[in-house]
Protein backbone atom coordinates (compact mmCIF):
# COMPACT_ATOMS: atom_id res chain seq x y z
CA UNK A 1 0.00 0.00 0.00
CA UNK A 2 1.16 3.53 -0.69
CA UNK A 3 -0.56 6.15 0.83
CA UNK A 4 -0.12 10.24 0.82
CA UNK A 5 -0.52 12.37 3.25
CA UNK A 6 -0.97 16.50 2.68
CA UNK A 7 1.27 16.92 -0.10
CA UNK A 8 1.90 20.13 -1.45
CA UNK A 9 3.98 20.57 -4.43
CA UNK A 10 4.82 24.00 -6.27
CA UNK A 11 7.43 25.08 -9.73
CA UNK A 12 8.05 28.70 -8.86
CA UNK A 13 4.62 30.79 -8.29
CA UNK A 14 2.89 27.59 -9.76
CA UNK A 15 1.22 25.75 -7.20
CA UNK A 16 0.27 22.10 -8.80
CA UNK A 17 -0.29 20.07 -5.80
CA UNK A 18 -2.64 21.22 -3.28
CA UNK A 19 -3.03 18.96 -0.21
CA UNK A 20 -3.31 15.59 -1.50
CA UNK A 21 -3.88 12.94 1.20
CA UNK A 22 -5.21 9.31 -0.29
CA UNK A 23 -4.38 5.80 -0.98
CA UNK A 24 -3.24 3.33 -3.52
CA UNK A 25 -4.21 -0.66 -2.19
CA UNK A 26 -1.88 -3.52 -2.99
CA UNK A 27 -3.50 -6.43 -5.12
CA UNK A 28 -6.00 -3.53 -7.28
CA UNK A 29 -5.13 -1.20 -10.15
CA UNK A 30 -5.31 2.19 -8.69
CA UNK A 31 -6.01 4.98 -11.32
CA UNK A 32 -5.26 8.67 -11.20
CA UNK A 33 -7.60 10.75 -13.68
CA UNK A 34 -8.25 13.90 -14.63
CA UNK A 35 -8.00 16.60 -17.20
CA UNK A 36 -5.00 17.68 -18.80
CA UNK A 37 -2.44 19.83 -16.30
CA UNK A 38 -4.42 18.49 -13.08
CA UNK A 39 -1.12 17.60 -11.83
CA UNK A 40 -1.65 13.68 -12.26
CA UNK A 41 2.43 13.09 -13.99
CA UNK A 42 3.59 15.39 -11.35
CA UNK A 43 1.82 13.36 -8.58
CA UNK A 44 3.67 10.12 -10.09
CA UNK A 45 6.69 11.11 -10.84
CA UNK A 46 6.53 12.31 -6.81
CA UNK A 47 5.21 9.01 -5.35
CA UNK A 48 8.27 7.31 -7.21
CA UNK A 49 10.73 9.80 -5.60
CA UNK A 50 11.55 12.00 -9.12
CA UNK A 51 9.99 14.93 -7.67
CA UNK A 52 10.33 15.80 -3.49
CA UNK A 53 7.42 18.25 -2.37
CA UNK A 54 7.31 21.12 -0.42
CA UNK A 55 5.53 19.59 2.46
CA UNK A 56 3.88 16.11 3.19
CA UNK A 57 4.66 12.54 2.80
CA UNK A 58 4.91 9.66 0.82
CA UNK A 59 4.27 6.35 2.66
CA UNK A 60 5.37 2.94 1.32
CA UNK A 61 4.00 0.41 3.75
CA UNK A 62 4.17 2.91 6.43
CA UNK A 63 8.07 4.30 5.20
CA UNK A 64 7.94 7.73 4.63
CA UNK A 65 10.32 7.56 1.10
CA UNK A 66 11.52 11.45 1.43
CA UNK A 67 13.11 10.30 5.07
CA UNK A 68 15.53 7.12 3.10
CA UNK A 69 19.01 7.47 2.67
CA UNK A 70 20.82 6.60 -0.40
CA UNK A 71 21.11 2.97 0.56
CA UNK A 72 17.50 2.57 1.72
CA UNK A 73 15.96 4.68 -1.39
CA UNK A 74 17.64 2.50 -3.67
CA UNK A 75 16.28 -1.14 -1.56
CA UNK A 76 12.71 0.44 -2.49
CA UNK A 77 13.25 1.71 -6.17
CA UNK A 78 13.99 -2.08 -6.59
CA UNK A 79 10.99 -3.33 -5.52
CA UNK A 80 9.68 -0.54 -8.42
CA UNK A 81 8.36 -1.56 -11.47
CA UNK A 82 7.16 0.97 -14.04
CA UNK A 83 5.86 0.88 -17.86
CA UNK A 84 6.72 3.98 -19.44
CA UNK A 85 4.29 6.05 -21.95
CA UNK A 86 5.14 5.19 -25.09
CA UNK A 87 7.45 2.16 -24.01
CA UNK A 88 10.62 3.26 -24.02
CA UNK A 89 12.60 0.33 -24.72
CA UNK A 90 16.28 1.07 -26.14
CA UNK A 91 15.93 0.13 -30.15
CA UNK A 92 19.77 -0.91 -30.20
CA UNK A 93 18.82 -3.60 -27.72
CA UNK A 94 17.04 -6.83 -28.30
CA UNK A 95 13.67 -7.80 -26.72
CA UNK A 96 15.77 -10.04 -24.73
CA UNK A 97 18.36 -7.02 -23.36
CA UNK A 98 15.58 -4.67 -22.78
CA UNK A 99 13.45 -6.91 -20.53
CA UNK A 100 17.18 -8.33 -18.91
CA UNK A 101 18.34 -4.58 -18.40
CA UNK A 102 16.87 -3.97 -14.18
CA UNK A 103 18.53 -7.58 -13.81
CA UNK A 104 22.01 -5.92 -15.08
CA UNK A 105 21.31 -2.60 -13.29
CA UNK A 106 20.09 -4.27 -10.17
CA UNK A 107 21.64 -7.66 -9.33
CA UNK A 108 24.15 -9.57 -9.54
CA UNK A 109 22.44 -13.04 -10.76
CA UNK A 110 24.75 -15.16 -13.38
CA UNK A 111 24.02 -14.80 -17.14
CA UNK A 112 21.95 -17.94 -17.34
CA UNK A 113 19.81 -16.97 -14.25
CA UNK A 114 19.17 -13.75 -16.08
CA UNK A 115 17.91 -15.31 -19.39
CA UNK A 116 15.67 -18.22 -17.43
CA UNK A 117 13.96 -14.99 -15.69
CA UNK A 118 13.26 -13.44 -19.19
CA UNK A 119 11.92 -16.13 -20.62
CA UNK A 120 9.84 -16.49 -17.55
CA UNK A 121 8.62 -12.67 -18.23
CA UNK A 122 7.91 -13.15 -21.48
CA UNK A 123 5.72 -16.34 -20.74
CA UNK A 124 3.64 -14.25 -18.18
CA UNK A 125 2.74 -11.52 -21.13
CA UNK A 126 2.29 -14.55 -23.47
CA UNK A 127 4.90 -13.26 -25.83
CA UNK A 128 7.61 -16.65 -25.90
CA UNK A 129 10.25 -16.99 -28.42
CA UNK A 130 10.81 -13.21 -29.32
CA UNK A 131 13.57 -12.50 -26.80
CA UNK A 132 15.82 -11.98 -30.36
CA UNK A 133 13.69 -9.49 -31.92
CA UNK A 134 13.92 -6.09 -32.10
CA UNK A 135 11.47 -4.11 -30.70
CA UNK A 136 11.08 -2.28 -34.15
CA UNK A 137 10.43 -5.97 -35.46
CA UNK A 138 7.12 -6.09 -33.35
CA UNK A 139 3.86 -4.23 -33.07
CA UNK A 140 2.89 -1.74 -30.65
CA UNK A 141 0.57 -3.91 -28.51
CA UNK A 142 3.73 -6.60 -27.72
CA UNK A 143 6.09 -3.62 -27.39
CA UNK A 144 3.58 -2.66 -24.79
CA UNK A 145 3.74 -6.34 -23.40
CA UNK A 146 7.53 -6.23 -23.47
CA UNK A 147 7.38 -2.75 -21.46
CA UNK A 148 5.34 -4.60 -18.68
CA UNK A 149 7.78 -7.94 -18.87
CA UNK A 150 10.73 -5.37 -18.08
CA UNK A 151 8.28 -3.76 -15.49
CA UNK A 152 8.12 -7.46 -13.49
CA UNK A 153 11.09 -8.46 -14.07
CA UNK A 154 12.68 -8.06 -10.57
CA UNK A 155 9.10 -8.84 -8.98
CA UNK A 156 7.92 -5.60 -8.06
CA UNK A 157 5.52 -4.61 -5.21
CA UNK A 158 4.73 -1.74 -6.82
CA UNK A 159 4.05 -0.91 -10.45
CA UNK A 160 3.71 2.35 -11.66
CA UNK A 161 2.13 2.45 -15.49
CA UNK A 162 1.96 6.09 -17.07
CA UNK A 163 -0.95 5.92 -19.90
CA UNK A 164 -0.51 2.29 -20.61
CA UNK A 165 -2.76 2.77 -23.36
CA UNK A 166 -2.20 5.41 -25.43
CA UNK A 167 -1.54 4.47 -29.29
CA UNK A 168 -3.25 1.70 -28.94
CA UNK A 169 -6.63 0.43 -30.28
CA UNK A 170 -9.65 -0.26 -28.14
CA UNK A 171 -9.22 -3.75 -28.34
CA UNK A 172 -5.45 -3.98 -27.85
CA UNK A 173 -5.68 -1.72 -24.48
CA UNK A 174 -8.56 -3.82 -23.01
CA UNK A 175 -6.28 -6.93 -23.23
CA UNK A 176 -3.52 -4.86 -21.66
CA UNK A 177 -5.65 -3.81 -18.57
CA UNK A 178 -6.81 -6.91 -17.94
CA UNK A 179 -2.99 -8.35 -18.34
CA UNK A 180 -1.91 -5.45 -15.60
CA UNK A 181 -5.05 -5.91 -13.57
CA UNK A 182 -4.08 -9.83 -13.72
CA UNK A 183 -0.89 -9.40 -12.62
CA UNK A 184 -1.54 -7.62 -9.47
CA UNK A 185 -3.91 -8.91 -7.94
CA UNK A 186 -2.08 -12.37 -8.60
CA UNK A 187 1.36 -10.96 -6.93
CA UNK A 188 -0.22 -8.51 -5.01
CA UNK A 189 1.15 -5.71 -6.28
CA UNK A 190 0.13 -2.17 -5.31
CA UNK A 191 -0.41 -0.33 -9.24
CA UNK A 192 -0.55 3.06 -9.92
CA UNK A 193 -2.24 3.61 -13.27
CA UNK A 194 -2.25 7.01 -14.42
CA UNK A 195 -4.78 7.40 -17.39
CA UNK A 196 -7.19 9.01 -19.63
CA UNK A 197 -8.67 6.18 -20.95
CA UNK A 198 -12.68 5.82 -19.94
CA UNK A 199 -12.53 1.94 -20.92
CA UNK A 200 -9.81 1.64 -18.55
CA UNK A 201 -11.78 3.90 -16.01
CA UNK A 202 -15.35 1.32 -16.26
CA UNK A 203 -13.14 -1.83 -16.74
CA UNK A 204 -10.57 -1.91 -14.29
CA UNK A 205 -11.41 1.31 -11.91
CA UNK A 206 -11.18 -0.35 -8.48
CA UNK A 207 -9.53 3.04 -7.02
CA UNK A 208 -10.37 6.20 -9.08
CA UNK A 209 -8.60 8.85 -7.67
CA UNK A 210 -10.02 11.96 -10.08
CA UNK A 211 -7.90 15.43 -9.88
CA UNK A 212 -8.31 18.68 -10.39
CA UNK A 213 -6.06 21.75 -10.11
CA UNK A 214 -4.17 20.09 -8.02
CA UNK A 215 -7.30 18.39 -5.38
CA UNK A 216 -8.43 15.64 -5.41
CA UNK A 217 -11.92 16.27 -6.80
CA UNK A 218 -13.25 12.83 -6.28
CA UNK A 219 -12.37 9.06 -5.14
CA UNK A 220 -14.43 5.78 -5.82
CA UNK A 221 -14.93 3.13 -7.77
CA UNK A 222 -16.18 1.94 -11.28
CA UNK A 223 -19.31 0.20 -9.62
CA UNK A 224 -19.77 4.68 -8.06
CA UNK A 225 -19.33 6.64 -11.37
CA UNK A 226 -22.66 6.11 -13.24
CA UNK A 227 -24.76 7.01 -9.89
CA UNK A 228 -21.84 9.50 -8.52
CA UNK A 229 -23.33 13.24 -8.56
CA UNK A 230 -19.87 14.72 -8.53
CA UNK A 231 -19.89 17.53 -11.02
CA UNK A 232 -16.67 17.27 -11.72
CA UNK A 233 -16.91 13.59 -12.20
CA UNK A 234 -19.42 14.48 -14.73
CA UNK A 235 -17.76 17.43 -16.55
CA UNK A 236 -14.79 14.68 -17.08
CA UNK A 237 -16.40 11.37 -17.89
CA UNK A 238 -19.58 11.69 -19.40
CA UNK A 239 -18.42 15.30 -21.41
CA UNK A 240 -20.39 14.00 -24.35
CA UNK A 241 -23.82 14.13 -25.42
CA UNK A 242 -23.45 10.37 -26.55
CA UNK A 243 -22.16 9.43 -23.27
CA UNK A 244 -24.62 11.58 -21.40
CA UNK A 245 -27.39 9.23 -22.91
CA UNK A 246 -25.31 6.00 -22.33
CA UNK A 247 -25.20 6.71 -19.01
CA UNK A 248 -28.97 7.62 -18.44
CA UNK A 249 -30.00 4.24 -20.29
CA UNK A 250 -27.61 2.05 -18.14
CA UNK A 251 -28.80 3.94 -14.92
CA UNK A 252 -32.69 3.50 -16.30
CA UNK A 253 -31.66 -0.58 -16.58
CA UNK A 254 -29.64 -0.15 -13.29
CA UNK A 255 -33.24 0.73 -11.39
CA UNK A 256 -35.33 -1.45 -13.36
CA UNK A 257 -36.54 0.50 -16.37
CA UNK A 258 -37.93 3.28 -14.17
N1 LIG B 1 9.24 19.85 -14.21
C1 LIG B 1 8.33 20.82 -14.14
N2 LIG B 1 8.68 22.09 -13.93
C2 LIG B 1 7.76 23.08 -13.84
N3 LIG B 1 6.43 22.88 -13.94
C3 LIG B 1 6.01 21.63 -14.15
C4 LIG B 1 6.92 20.54 -14.27
N4 LIG B 1 6.20 19.40 -14.48
C5 LIG B 1 4.91 19.78 -14.51
N5 LIG B 1 4.79 21.10 -14.31
C6 LIG B 1 3.52 21.85 -14.25
O1 LIG B 1 2.64 21.15 -13.39
C7 LIG B 1 1.28 21.27 -13.86
C8 LIG B 1 0.65 19.88 -13.91
O2 LIG B 1 1.31 19.13 -14.93
P1 LIG B 1 1.12 17.55 -15.11
O3 LIG B 1 2.09 17.15 -16.16
O4 LIG B 1 1.18 16.87 -13.81
O5 LIG B 1 -0.37 17.49 -15.69
P2 LIG B 1 -1.17 16.19 -16.12
O6 LIG B 1 -2.40 16.13 -15.29
O7 LIG B 1 -0.29 15.00 -16.08
O8 LIG B 1 -1.54 16.55 -17.62
P3 LIG B 1 -1.59 15.62 -18.94
O9 LIG B 1 -2.84 14.81 -18.80
O10 LIG B 1 -1.71 16.62 -20.05
O11 LIG B 1 -0.34 14.81 -19.01
C9 LIG B 1 1.35 21.99 -15.20
O12 LIG B 1 1.01 23.35 -14.96
C10 LIG B 1 2.80 21.87 -15.60
O13 LIG B 1 3.21 22.98 -16.35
Amino acid sequence: MIRTIDIEKSFGENHVLKGITTEFYSGKPNLIIGSSGAGKTVLLKLLIGLFTPNSGQVLYDDVNIFELDKKELRQIRMKIGMLFQGNALFDSMTVGENIRFPMDMFTRRSMKEKQMRVDECLEMVNMEGINNRYPSEVSGGMQKRVGIARAMVLEPKYLFCDEPNSGLDPQTSILIDELICDLTTRNDITTVINTHDMNSVMGIGDNILLMKNGHVAWRGDKSQVLESDNEVLEDFIFASPFLQRLREDALKLRHGGQ
